[in-house]
């Protein structure tokens, strides 16, 4: 039998939430799996699961049992034909990406970072851009689920299809991922183009940028009209980077990191700092080709709390001008940049923010220059007001203000992930305050 851990502390990577398991255990088996479930069972004790304990919120967080599947992390099966792949869920996302470039494989689309697990990666809606494309759980094929009662269940499209719909954005709510099946592509290279164009010109050829790139995204920066656009297509090309320490290091985070935090003292700073990186690292032209995870990841800085809720596509424009203008009509209200704004793909998974429609991510941001909290409240009451109001689901691994009554009114299929969750879980075993302000 494993040994729980006593006195373990667990922190999420952005340092903002933390908590103290009363056991915290690293099995090396699904049987050693199955074993702490039973424990938790008889002493009637919570568990949750973390993988890379990215989530900026206190998803992850119990007074409990908490169980890291870091040993249960290897690649099981590949299927050249199918060019699909089965891994243990603890597996991070950075070994994932050399395993599959190896064997000429490649994820189709991932966020910004690659140090996270793949089961906690699709448990909360991760996504990236691109309208062709659905969130990271979208390319999942099937997986394998222990639940509370230690029955490990098989979960597609054509076994316990239900399931597989809630499955796959599972909130860490329905019992233990222990492997996924991930449909890949042929390993791929991405051309990036950035580009600076003001706020107006890209939304008035919001169409247009969708339509001529694959990976399209951009970066609004507060405080100005100034965006940085960025396109990302499959190419043939060679690699070709123009990595740059001094200004990417020296300069876009550590310089950064100090003038944020001087700007704490003198809030008036904060606009031109804006405005000075833009112009010192943004508003350059510049096209590269990278290995696609390498395109996809970006250096995301230090510690911060961010915020990013999905919008119908729609909207994206009447949006960012509504926050835009808040934000001009009163100058007291700082806000870092970037505001990221990234698109995804309708899918039909129960809990996805792009459920059954096609959605724009508007991702807020305000860093913690040393660990400093920097005033954030105002700014992001504002914005989530504008999310609400039109129709916005918010990130489920981002902190937000929304309980249970908001989720049953975004989410049309709200009751059927419920009703999966009572069955599989019938004692809330899963359970940690994070999931009982949204089922509650
Ligand atoms: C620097 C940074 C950059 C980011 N970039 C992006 C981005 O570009 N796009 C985006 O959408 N999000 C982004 N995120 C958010 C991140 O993708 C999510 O928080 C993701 O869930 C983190 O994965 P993780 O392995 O750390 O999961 P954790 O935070 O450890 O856990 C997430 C959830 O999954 C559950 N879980 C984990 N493993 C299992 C398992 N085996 N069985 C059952 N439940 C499990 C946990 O209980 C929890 O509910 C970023 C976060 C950071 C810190
Ligand atoms: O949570 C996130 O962090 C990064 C970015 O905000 C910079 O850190 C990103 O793209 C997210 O979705």
């Amino acid at each position: 039998m494993v040994q729980g851990i006593e006195g373990y502390k667990f922190w999420n990577w952005a340092e903002t939430y933390a908590c103290q398991p009363e056991l915290y255990f690293e099995p090396s088996s699904v049987e050693e799996v199955r074993q702490i479930l039973e424990l938790a069972k008889k002493r009637s004790k919570r568990v949750k699961i973390v993988g890379c304990g990215h989530s900026p919120s206190d998803i992850v967080c119990t007074d409990g049992y908490l169980i890291r599947l870091n040993h249960l992390n290897k690649m099981q099966k590949v299927d050249k034909e199918k060019l699909q792949v089965t891994v243990e869920a603890g597996m991070k996302l950075t070994d994932l990406n050399e395993e599959l470039a190896s064997i000429g494989l490649a994820l189709s689309n991932i966020g910004a970072v690659s140090d996270v697990s793949v089961a906690g990666v699709i448990g909360t809606g991760t996504h990236n851009t691109g309208i062709k494309h659905g969130i990271l759980a979208t390319q999942v094929v099937s997986l394998t689920l222990m639940t509370a009662a230690g029955e490990v269940l098989e979960c597609s499209e054509s076994v316990n299809r239900e399931i597989f719909q809630a499955a796959r954005v599972h909130l860490g709510a329905l019992g233990v991922v222990l492997t996924v099946t991930i449909q890949c592509a042929s390993a791929f290279h991405v051309e990036v183009q950035q580009f600076p164009q003001t706020l107006t010109e890209v939304l008035n050829d919001l169409d247009n940028h969708l339509q001529r790139s694959e990976y399209f995204r951009f970066l609004w920066f507060p405080h100005t009209d100034k965006t940085a656009v960025f396109y990302g297509d499959h190419t043939d090309k060679p690699i070709k980077t123009t990595s740059n320490w001094l200004k990417d290091y020296a300069i876009g985070y550590y310089l950064l990191e100090l003038l944020l935090w001087i700007s704490t003292f003198f809030p008036r700073m904060l606009p031109w700092i804006n405005r000075f990186f833009y112009w010192l690292v943004y508003s350059a032209k510049v096209t590269q080709v990278k290995r696609s995870d390498k395109a996809f990841n970006f250096e995301c800085l230090f510690k911060q709390h961010v915020s990013d809720w999905a919008v119908p596509i729609e909207k994206t424009g009447a949006l960012l001008r509504q926050l835009k203008e808040w934000l001009d009509r009163n100058p007291k209200v700082r806000a870092h940049f970037p505001v990221e704004i990234r698109f995804a793909r309708a899918d039909e998974i129960f809990l996805s923010p792009c459920y059954k429609q096609d959605s724009c991510f508007i991702n807020i941001i305000m860093y913690r220059p040393y660990g400093k909290e920097v005033p954030r409240k105002r700014y992001w009451a504002k914005y989530e007001e504008i999310m609400r109001k039109n129709g916005g689901r918010p990130h489920w691994a981002k902190a937000n203000s929304c309980v249970h009554k908001d989720f049953e009114e975004m989410y049309p299929a709200f009751q059927n992930f419920c009703s999966i969750r009572e069955k599989l879980d019938p004692s809330g075993m899963f359970l940690n305050n994070f999931l009982e302000k949204a089922f509650f």
